[in-house]
């Protein structure tokens, strides 16, 4: 870990960098530069017009600088680096998909990973991550994050039920059933008839949930699309999605989001349905599987577009 800059140099100029994950945009930030990050600075980063622009901002940070970072260190002492997620409406939310991926790439590029020495082990709000780098589909650079277990916050029953919510969607004519998921952050899918209603899904207003979900909710839209098979005739399931996210809005990929999506329609599917599904969403397409352990894997691209010098002052104005 190098030494932290002096507090005037960091308040002078902030060093900031634009990565996405299949289209899911986020400013990030180096945390050793001492960098504050208030609900104020993250809304002025991530405002598309006179910030950065972002789908959130994320300090990455050592885990012993944080109070969060306790509980991952107990869990895995590895787990040295931290990922301090902020949605851009400013709230703090328990893990993001493609940002682990993302911080993934951004620890890669200050030297603060290396593949070849083996996974990342990423400290989060909902726990410890794994990351590693593979092969994606067209031989393509991607990360794989073990995003560790998930559960049905409405038990047997919404099992048994294949659902335990309704969610009103403006642009479809009547509130539909629904499944909770829970990947450390909250989730709601629901399954639209086809390709022409999640189209016509209006995701500009937030979609209704009841019960209201007491810490809010990511809303999830899909059209399972069948199954295929992938180069080694492995059976693989497909399903298009669309997103309205928690302390965002509409956004063109969610990777929790698309884990949960594979996995209510796995459960929807039956028994039989396969363990791997691509999950295609407006920004690209991402790779879900179970793991034999239980655990859910999540793989995808990560891109880091640009590195800036933001002048704060300019910001706050
Ligand atoms: N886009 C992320 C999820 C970000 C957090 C979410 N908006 C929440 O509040 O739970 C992902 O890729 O998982």
């Amino acid at each position: 870990m190098t030494a932290p800059v002096a507090p005037e140099t960091a308040a002078r100029t902030l060093h900031a960098t634009k990565g996405h994950g299949t289209q899911n945009d986020f400013v990030l930030l180096d945390g050793r530069t001492g960098v504050d990050l208030g609900a104020d600075l993250v809304r002025a980063l991530a405002d598309r017009r006179a910030g950065i622009g972002g789908d959130g901002v994320i300090r990455l940070v050592a885990s012993a600088d944080l109070p969060e970072g306790a509980a991952v260190l107990a869990e895995d002492a590895a787990a040295t680096w931290f990922m301090d997620y902020r949605n851009a409406d400013g709230s703090i939310a328990e893990m993001c998909g493609n940002g682990v991926r993302v911080v993934a790439a951004y620890a890669r590029s200050l030297g603060l990973w290396d593949p070849a020495d083996g996974e990342l082990v990423l400290g989060t709000r909902a726990g410890v991550r794994r990351v590693r780098e593979v092969e994606g589909p067209a031989g393509e650079l991607w990360y794989a994050v073990d995003m560790g277990t998930w559960f049905l916050p409405g038990g047997e029953q919404a099992a048994a039920d294949g659902f335990d919510a309704q969610v009103a969607v403006a642009g479809l004519d009547v509130p539909r059933p629904a499944l909770s998921v829970d990947l450390g952050n909250p989730h709601t899918v629901l399954a639209l008839a086809g390709e022409a209603e999640l189209d016509a899904a209006d995701l500009t207003r937030a979609p209704a949930v009841e019960p209201v979900p007491p810490h809010g909710t990511n809303v999830e839209l899909v059209v399972p699309l069948g199954e295929e098979r992938d180069a080694d005739g492995a059976a693989l399931g497909r399903v298009r999605m669309r997103v309205h996210e928690r302390g965002v809005g509409e956004t063109r990929s969610c990777g929790t989001g698309a884990c949960a999506a594979a996995l209510a329609v796995r459960a929807w599917a039956g028994p039989q349905a396969p363990d791997v599904w691509l999950v295609d969403v407006p920004g690209g397409t991402v790779r879900v599987s179970v793991l034999a352990d239980g655990h859910v894997e999540l793989a995808g691209p990560a891109v880091l577009v640009a590195d800036l010098d933001v002048d704060p002052t300019a910001l706050a104005g």
